[in-house]
């Protein structure tokens, strides 16, 4: 048998509900004769399952539009797929009509070109002498605008498989084609950067920021790289990146101040910046809380839907899956299942998530106006949130609260903090312990500003530069 026909089954979604976006599949014409060959029977089987619908996107069927026949761009994607027989029995694609990103007004997916293909592709990493084989004849073809999450065992290939697709491994056999770039063993590294530079962007946690460089900088390093901005593109395009996950007030930050949640929002900016068609992402929210998971998938939703950004996302937190379009499940380096998120479901979950965010947002709106009405000094406690550290607002004298400095509302639990409670003597940390301190530091902590402070509630008054480092 073909190992490319079994490959080929494992992309095969089970056979879906009424709704289910493999039924509306089934309205879009043949391709033409000279094309691919006819799809397996059983796709046919729910073909009398769906009516599209031309109305709201969610409702059901939503994500689907039917017949395209007439339409100009809907041949040439048709053309595009008839290259490949495979691409030609797998689900059609998502093209979203309308650049916006709320789930209430999401409008008609149209079928488009797929934007990756892998065609039997097995990875075997060699360990001493020994072969380990992390994939094993894995095929998928994910469409322009998909969202697919990754899910799986322990020991799966998720990692090895998302490698494969950002062209970091290169596959033991197979081929897939990225972008329009087919990749086999044999392609050159170069072939392989460029793609990576142009097309792909990656938010791993093994792709760390660059502690030595800001926020801004950062970002604007993969735009370096590429070299065919000016420098003042570069940094109108990385305030702008940075703009866009909400950090415009970070960009002069390093990475050791900022909460775990900016710098993943740091690295999506930088995974953006070069406007990649395809973004990797190796478990994006691991380790955030919630808030900031919240944020972050609120960002990605945005951009797959605004950007038409594909996204492969691997992943163990089951939450996400409800914004997927769909789910790979691996297992013993194989597709062990494919499940399609029916649209009414992501509906749902993106109206929860934006409800969620909202309530969020709103809810340190609120606390930051309580503060600063309640708060004695309430002049000091209307000041922005987070203009201090790393950048150049700071004045010596003024007074500035811990978490003023470092974060900003909904990013850390210590954001309670930012205003009106009053920072005890405790709130110290660990290396400003005095006995920790160089003697000078000593001194001015004993000497008249730390009246200064017990006089404010234990807060600080800052006298230098050097006073604020001692604090962050
Ligand atoms: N560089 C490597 N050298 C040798 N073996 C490797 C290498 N990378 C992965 N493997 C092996 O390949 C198999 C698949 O690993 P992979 O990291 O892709 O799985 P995973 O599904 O991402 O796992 P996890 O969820 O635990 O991160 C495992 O048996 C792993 O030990």
């Amino acid at each position: 048998m073909d190992p490319l026909a079994k490959g080929e089954q494992d992309l095969l979604p089970p056979p879906g509900p009424a709704g289910s976006p493999f039924a509306s599949l089934q309205r879009i014409p043949p391709p033409p004769s000279h094309a691919a060959p006819p799809p397996p029977s059983h796709r046919n089987s729910h073909h009398h399952t769906h009516t599209p619908s031309h109305g709201s996107l969610f409702a059901a069927p939503p994500d689907f539009v039917g017949d395209h026949t007439n339409d100009p761009s809907h041949q040439s994607h048709r053309k595009k797929a008839s290259r490949s027989s495979l691409a030609s029995i797998l689900p059609h694609p998502f093209r979203r009509t309308q650049s916006v990103a709320s789930a209430g007004t999401l409008k008609k997916l149209e079928p488009t070109d797929p934007i990756v293909i892998l065609r039997n592709i097995h990875k075997t990493y060699l360990l001493g002498l020994e072969g380990v084989a992390a994939l094993r004849g894995v095929s998928l073809s994910i469409q322009r605008g998909e969202w697919v999450a990754v899910y799986g065992t322990s020991g799966g290939g998720k990692t090895s498989l998302l490698n494969i697709i950002g062209t970091i491994d290169k596959p033991t056999k197979g081929d897939l084609t990225i972008c329009d770039t087919v990749i086999t063993p044999n392609t050159k590294d170069e072939v392989l950067a460029s793609l990576r530079l142009n097309k792909l962007g990656f938010v791993f946690q093994s792709f760390n920021l660059i502690s030595s460089m800001t926020a801004l900088e950062n970002v604007e390093l993969p735009m370096v790289l590429k070299g065919s901005l000016t420098a003042q593109e570069r940094k109108a395009r990385a305030i702008a990146s940075l703009k866009r996950v909400g950090l415009e007030h970070r960009l002069h930050h390093f990475p050791s101040k900022l909460s775990g949640g900016e710098q993943q929002r740091v690295t999506i900016a930088r995974a953006i910046a070069n406007l990649p068609e395809v973004l990797l992402l190796d478990e994006p929210t691991g380790d955030l809380d919630t808030q900031n998971t919240l944020r972050i998938l609120h960002l990605l939703h945005t951009l797959n839907v605004g950007e038409m950004m594909t996204f492969v996302m691997v992943t163990h937190d089951v939450y996400l899956k409800n914004f997927a379009h769909r789910v790979v499940y691996m297992r013993d380096g194989k597709i062990h299942r494919v499940e399609m998120t029916r649209s009414q479901k992501r509906k749902e979950a993106l109206e929860e998530l934006e409800a969620k965010v909202a309530e969020g947002e709103g809810r340190n709106v609120a606390r930051a106006a309580t503060s600063a009405e309640g708060a004695p000094n309430s002049d000091l406690h209307t000041r922005p949130v987070g203009t201090v550290t790393g950048e150049s607002a700071h004045q010596p004298g003024q007074y500035v609260s811990r978490a003023t400095e470092v974060r900003e509302p909904g990013d850390y639990a210590t954001y309670c903090v930012e205003s009106g409670v009053p920072a005890k003597a405790p709130d110290i940390p660990a290396r400003q312990d005095p006995q920790l301190m160089p003697s000078e530091s000593r001194d001015k902590l004993n000497g008249p500003e730390h009246h200064q402070i017990d006089r404010r509630d234990g807060k600080r008054i800052l006298r230098s530069m050097e006073d604020l480092d001692h604090i962050v």
